[in-house]
């Protein structure tokens, strides 16, 4: 795994992905009505972990959210709206280059402020998503912890657990794992062996009921002062209710969850970057709350299954009843158990039939042909 949040944060300014100065939307001779330079510690709210500052006059601010009109940042002081400079708006680029929830950015100092440069990222959390080419679709960077969350009622499912640290593998982030609802649990101990059987033994895994203030003091380690933490999990596991109470207000809307299946209803409209009285802040973007298998998943949890399916006697062996199959070898005797066996199966086959899907997608576009495109107007990411 990638070294987590202690990794700093590079600001060689040559890989800064920067777009020439005043190219779009400059209006030279306005001049922003704008507060002071936000102070370091204003910065590090908003989750800036560098000792300084860079060294660039330019206008720091973080990106909170993106909406098909352009993007939110919050440079410690408040929350304002900006556009990408033209450069980030050119056909054929690759979007992963484009500003993302989580990233620093450098603007001009005009009314109508414009994202000139996204700032080298720490972490990016992305996933594949289908276009003319095979691409990733950064869902959000600079990210210290993903926090999954999953209650211990209807909702509890290791193997889905292990889905998501699958997708947040190779992010650079690091996991923590968030049962919630331990207050109406009968096993936690049971529960938490099921989940230790499934991760790696440096992730971090927690029962707790996230109603309960001490849960602030049990996750302050993760959200300190430039700390940068997302929630994650299906709908009603309580992520509303957690970061209330990390908020220690009531500033998210939650609904009772339907009894039949224990999931909740989707009452999360907004995103947004939360300041939280630990110091550390909480980027909450609908995208997040539930991340997707797409195809792409690196299956780096299951390297042991890798090493051994390399030993089989036959390149193509199918891990059932062909001679030498040391997948086989290892169920019997124990090495391997079939419950993992049958996760790393099961991940095998949807992330091969989320990759025939995009390869048919793009195919057909490929077939079709392509649109007159206007490429002038911004277009944003879909809206989840
Ligand atoms: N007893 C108990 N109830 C909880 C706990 N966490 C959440 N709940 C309840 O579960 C329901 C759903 O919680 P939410 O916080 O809205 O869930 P969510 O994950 O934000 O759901 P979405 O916004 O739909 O994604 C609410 O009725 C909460 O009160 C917990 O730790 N203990
Ligand atoms: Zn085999």
């Amino acid at each position: 795994m990638p070294a987590g949040p202690s990794r700093g944060f590079p600001t060689d300014p040559s890989s800064v992905v920067s777009a020439p100065r005043g190219e779009i939307g400059a209006e030279p001779g306005i001049i922003a009505g704008m507060t002071d330079v936000p102070d370091i510690a204003r910065l590090r709210q908003i989750g800036w972990r560098e000792p300084s500052l860079p060294d660039d006059s330019r206008r720091l601010a973080r990106v909170v959210a993106q909406h098909r009109a352009g993007y939110e940042l919050d440079d410690g002081v408040g929350t304002f709206n900006a556009q990408p400079a033209g450069q980030f708006l050119k056909r054929g680029l690759d979007p992963s280059v484009r500003p993302a929830v989580g990233d620093f950015v450098f603007l001009d100092h005009a009314s109508h402020p414009v994202i000139e440069a996204v700032l080298p990222r720490r972490t990016v959390l992305s996933r594949a998503a289908a276009g003319e080419r095979y691409e990733r679709q950064v869902i959000a960077t600079n990210i210290d912890y993903v926090m999954v969350l999953m209650g211990l009622d209807g909702d509890f499912n290791p193997t889905r657990i292990e889905r998501y640290l699958a997708l947040i593998e190779g992010s650079g982030a690091r996991a923590v794992v968030l049962l919630s609802k331990a207050d109406m649990a009968d096993d936690i101990p049971g529960a938490i062996a099921a989940v230790r059987d499934r991760v790696a033994v440096e992730t971090a895994v927690h029962a707790i009921n996230t109603k309960d203030p001490s849960t602030v003091s049990l996750l302050a380690e993760y959200l300190g002062p430039g700390s940068s933490a997302v929630l994650v999990g299906s709908s009603g596991a309580g992520k509303s209710t957690l970061t209330n109470t990390l908020l220690g207000e009531e500033r998210m809307a939650t609904k009772a969850v339907r009894s039949h299946d224990s999931r909740g209803r989707h009452t999360t409209t907004h995103r947004a970057l939360l300041k939280l009285p630990t110091g550390g802040c909480l980027i909450d973007t609908p995208g997040m709350r539930e991340l997707k298998l797409t195809g792409e998943e690196n299956l780096d949890l299951f390297a042991d299954i890798e090493a051994l399916a390399a030993q089989c006697r036959f390149a193509d062996c199918g891990h059932s009843n062909e001679p030498g199959c040391a997948i086989q070898a290892a169920l019997e005797s124990g090495e391997l158990s079939s419950q993992r066996w049958r996760s790393f199966l099961k991940l095998h086959d949807e992330r091969e039939e989320q990759a025939a899907t995009l390869e048919a997608r793009i195919k057909r576009k490929a077939a079709s042909k392509p649109p007159v495109k206007s490429h002038k107007k911004f277009r944003g990411r879909d809206e989840y």
